[in-house]
């Protein structure tokens, strides 16, 4: 059900690469829905002032090229409420936007509920912060901010110090689009609902777990943010250790927001420091200091893959193996289980047998099992059970984005991260941002990445690019 209330989003950063590729076309596909209220208006900012017509058509084409289908047909109808501004910036100003909102309250009338969205870097979450506050507009609002939350241990208290001055936590939403993925959420579902993959969720039965994120992606239309963040930043801290305290959790007490969100804090608290010199390669690919924009001596890491250990009885010895890169050989989003086998049945060698959940897309679960040969004789193969989840009826997904707006609309928490867990996450990582963080070593474009990340998955290897 659509919120009755009017709103007003205001989409700070409207021009990046975030708000083309993710939120414009999250919010046509709302709107599409009529997921939105009948009576909202979406405000962007930036540093630089931009006409109304300039922001609508940044809008279409943004929509044209990152939305599916329904966003493509809610588009027409978006630009029907759209403003821009040119305001909020790094000198904790926002001279045009307290008279732009106020304007905008009198024309949609009623009670407005505002959003802020922060799709800019994380460098300007902190003076944006002060600039609401100043600008006395942070009174009743929903703020959302992007990830990463920090980019050190010291700057994420130092944020959250900034923003709990400014909110009160109810009003904050800290997301992790991961989060939000419908096969992320499935995850706790095939867990707590069948007991096939319960039973299995543990050190006992699982040799290893994989959270491989390979991107063929550039990264040459958003050289200043990310050289000044890195894949470990952008990835590794944020998504993947989310998704790895989603695999790690222990059972909730309720799948509600409270519980789900303690369960996930709980267990992040166990994952142990990184040790870089032992489970971390970092690397960079050739040609990636020849962007524009990336200084010839840049030492970010456009990839990077860990060894984490999670220090709960269910996980003691068990690796969780975590990697992502840019311009990589594939794109897959895919959480593997790889499960322990007896080393050889009659006589041939067992295995590999494996859970699959891919986040990528509306997700798929796979079950690949070792089975007899089909014939005459006893020999063994591998087969696997696929099972999309776009296949399960009725059902609609929604994108990430999209369904995690609609929870920022209605007020619902369960997806979003919490300020005690991503403590835990800055604590984790902080050794690969010391002294011993590794050189990147250089990759080839299209590759799986160094060589040398490979033995961080011995002895059975990366599922993907096997
Ligand atoms: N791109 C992606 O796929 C994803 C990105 N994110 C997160 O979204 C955020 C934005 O990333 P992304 O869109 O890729 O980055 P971009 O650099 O593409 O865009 C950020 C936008 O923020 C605005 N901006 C930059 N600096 C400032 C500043 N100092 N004050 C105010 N506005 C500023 C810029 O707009 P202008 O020039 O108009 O001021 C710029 O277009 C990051 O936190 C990132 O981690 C999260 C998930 C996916
Ligand atoms: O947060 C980010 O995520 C995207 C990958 O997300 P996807 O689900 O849209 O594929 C990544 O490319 C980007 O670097 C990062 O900032």
């Amino acid at each position: 059900m659509a919120p009755t209330e009017p709103l007003i989003f205001v989409l700070h950063g409207a021009r990046g690469d975030l708000a083309k590729r993710m939120v414009l076309p999250a919010l046509a596909t709302l709107q599409r829905r009529h997921l939105l209220p009948e009576r909202w208006a979406l405000l962007g900012t930036g540093r630089s002032p931009i006409s109304s017509q300039e922001f609508d058509e940044l809008l279409r084409d943004a929509v044209e090229e990152f939305g599916d289908h329904e966003a493509s047909e809610g588009v027409a109808e978006l630009t029907e409420h759209t403003a821009y501004c040119g305001d909020v910036s790094e000198d904790d100003s926002a001279d045009e936007l307290p008279g732009e909102l106020e304007r905008l309250r009198t024309e949609l009338g009623g009670d407005v509920t505002v959003i802020h969205y922060l799709a800019v870097p994380p460098s300007s979450f902190a003076p944006i912060t002060r600039a609401l506050k100043k600008a006395g507009l942070t009174e009743g609002i929903r703020i959302v901010y992007e990830k990463p939350y920090g980019t050190s241990p010291e700057s994420f208290r130092e944020l959250d110090a900034i923003v709990h001055d400014a909110f009160d936590e109810e009003q904050v939403f800290r997301i992790d689009h991961f989060l939000g993925k419908e096969a992320t959420q499935n995850l706790h579902v095939l867990r707590f609902a069948n007991e096939l993959f319960g039973g299995i969720w543990n050190r006992k039965h699982v040799a290893q777990v994989q959270i491989d994120v390979p991107e063929t992606l550039d990264v040459a239309q958003r050289a200043e943010f990310y050289d000044a963040t890195g894949a470990a930043l952008d990835m590794l801290v944020t998504h993947l250790f989310q998704v790895a305290a989603e695999v790690a959790m222990e059972p909730p007490r309720r799948l509600d927001a409270a519980n789900l969100g303690t369960a996930r804090e709980d267990v992040i608290a166990h994952f142990r420091p990184l040790d870089p010199a032992e489970d971390v390669v970092l690397g960079q690919y050739d040609g990636y200091r020849d962007i524009d924009g990336v200084p010839d001596d840049s030492t970010t890491d456009t990839f990077v893959a860990a060894r984490l250990w999670v220090d709960t009885e269910r996980w003691k010895g068990v690796p969780f193996l975590l990697r992502t890169g840019k311009r990589m050989a594939a794109s897959a989003q895919q959480v593997t289980l790889v499960l322990r086998t007896p080393e050889e049945l009659f006589g041939s060698p067992v295995g590999p047998n494996r859970v699959i959940v891919s986040l990528a897309g509306s997700g798929e679960l796979k079950v690949t099992t070792t089975v007899k040969r089909p014939g005459a004789f006893l020999d063994l193969a591998t087969g696997t059970a696929d099972l999309a989840l776009s296949d399960v009826e009725p059902g609609e997904s929604l994108p990430p984005y999209a369904g995690l707006l609609e929870d920022v609309l209605v007020g619902d928490r369960t997806l979003f991260t919490t300020a005690t867990g991503l403590a835990s996450a800055w604590s984790a990582f902080a050794p690969l941002l010391g002294d011993d963080r590794p050189a990147p070593e250089p990759y080839a474009v299209g590759s799986w990445g160094p060589e040398s990340a490979d033995r961080l998955a011995d002895p059975h290897g990366w599922a993907l690019g096997d």
